[in-house]
Parts: structure tokens; sequence; C-alpha cells
């Protein structure tokens, strides 16, 4: 079985529907300014409807460790995804701090050193864009889980974890119809993943 997550949730409504289509993991942009980013109320709203044992971890792309600590220390989030440019200084701290931690890596770098918990590989950042996942390391020369992410959707899914055998994936456009997460699309893809070691 390959683990999913379905990334990019801003709309409560959603979290009701996460729960019928029940995802390995959610997540919510707590990075401001994009198009699925969420507020504090929001987030908490969220956070409430989702299951409980479905972990909601904060998309972060800046390096406010004081924040994404609060935010995990009031049970807003169980862990935190930092994009690309986040130092590994503040991976490194918030795993001292027990946060567990999903550090986004572009295919390049996919095999550097980290503290994080899963290497997430992707060039993405919610825009539905794949990349040639020729360039993702083979499976014996990974040392952490790797989580596929960028532009799978319901077609290209069980190719993609047949070629990369990642660990975990995510996505977020292609669990959207006109921007919207969609229950049918959600729905094909986590069978589509736990049906495909
Ligand atoms: O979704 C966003 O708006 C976003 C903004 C800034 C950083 C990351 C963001 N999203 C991350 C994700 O949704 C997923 O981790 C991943 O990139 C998959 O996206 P998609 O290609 O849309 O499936």
């Amino acid at each position: 079985m390959t683990k999913i997550k379905i990334c990019g949730i801003f709309q409560e409504a959603s979290a009701e529907l996460l729960n019928q289509v029940q995802p390995d993991m959610a997540g919510i942009i707590l990075a401001p300014g994009h198009r699925r980013s969420v507020g504090i109320m929001t987030a908490m709203a969220i956070r409430a409807k989702l299951d409980d044992h479905i972990p909601l971890y904060g998309v972060f792309d800046d390096q406010n460790v004081m924040d994404i600590l609060t935010f995990y220390g009031n049970g807003l989030i169980q862990g935190a995804q930092l994009q690309d440019d986040v130092s590994e200084d503040a991976v490194t701290l918030l795993r001292d701090k027990g946060v567990p931690v999903i550090q986004t890596r572009r295919p390049e770098a996919a095999l550097r050193d980290t503290a994080a918990d899963i290497v997430q590989i992707d060039t993405s950042a919610g825009t539905g864009t794949t990349f040639d996942w020729q360039a993702v390391p083979p499976k014996p020369l990974r040392k952490k889980p790797l989580m596929l992410a960028g532009g799978l959707n319901v077609d290209n899914l069980a190719d993609a974890i047949a070629q990369v055998q990642p660990d975990w994936v995510d996505i977020s456009s292609g669990a959207e119809v006109d921007g919207v997460k969609d229950i049918a699309l959600m729905a094909q893809l986590v069978a589509i993943a736990h049906a495909h070691e």
C-alpha cells in the first residue's frame, strides 16, 4: 500500500469529504499569499472537522519556527511541511522539539542529508506540474521515506507509483474540479494509492 496525503485543503467542507475517503494525511497551506492559504480560524475549523486519526500537516515556506511550534503545541497541526528554501537548521530544531517534518526537495537534491522524517520530491508547490520521474533516485539509495508530489492525478498515479516506488504520494490540484476538492477524484486517488505497493 502506498500512503497518500491530500494537500491544499482550504474549506471546512473539504475536511468532511476527507473523512469519507480516508487519506493517510491531509495538508493545509499556512504559508500566506497563495490561492489555498488558510488563516488560523479556517485551519482550526478544518482540524476540528477532520477525523482525529488523520494527521494535518501545515505547509510553510519560511522559517518561522516559533509559529510552527505554537501551531504544533496547541494541536492545530500534527507536523510541518517545509519548502525547499527552509534551512536544515530549522528542520533540526523542529525535530529536536518533537515536530514531525516533511522536507520538500527538488529531485536533484533528493539525497542530501536531512533530519526530516520524510523527503518530499516536488517542483510544483501546488501548481499541478509534473517533472521527469526518472530524476528520482532509486529506492536502494534513499535514506528516508520518499513522498512523490507534483501533478499527480487519477490518470498518472498508478504509473507514477510503479515507476518511482514512493512510500507516499501527495496530491492537491489533481484532487480538484474547478479549483475545489472533489469527492469522486479524492476517492479514486485514495483507492489507486492504497491498491499499489
Ligand atoms: O498549494 C499551494 O498553494 C502551495 C503553496 C506554496 C507551497 C506549497 C503549496 N502546495 C503544496 C502541495 O499542495 C503539495 O505538497 C504538492 O506541491 C502537490 O501539488 P499539486 O502539483 O497541485 O498536486
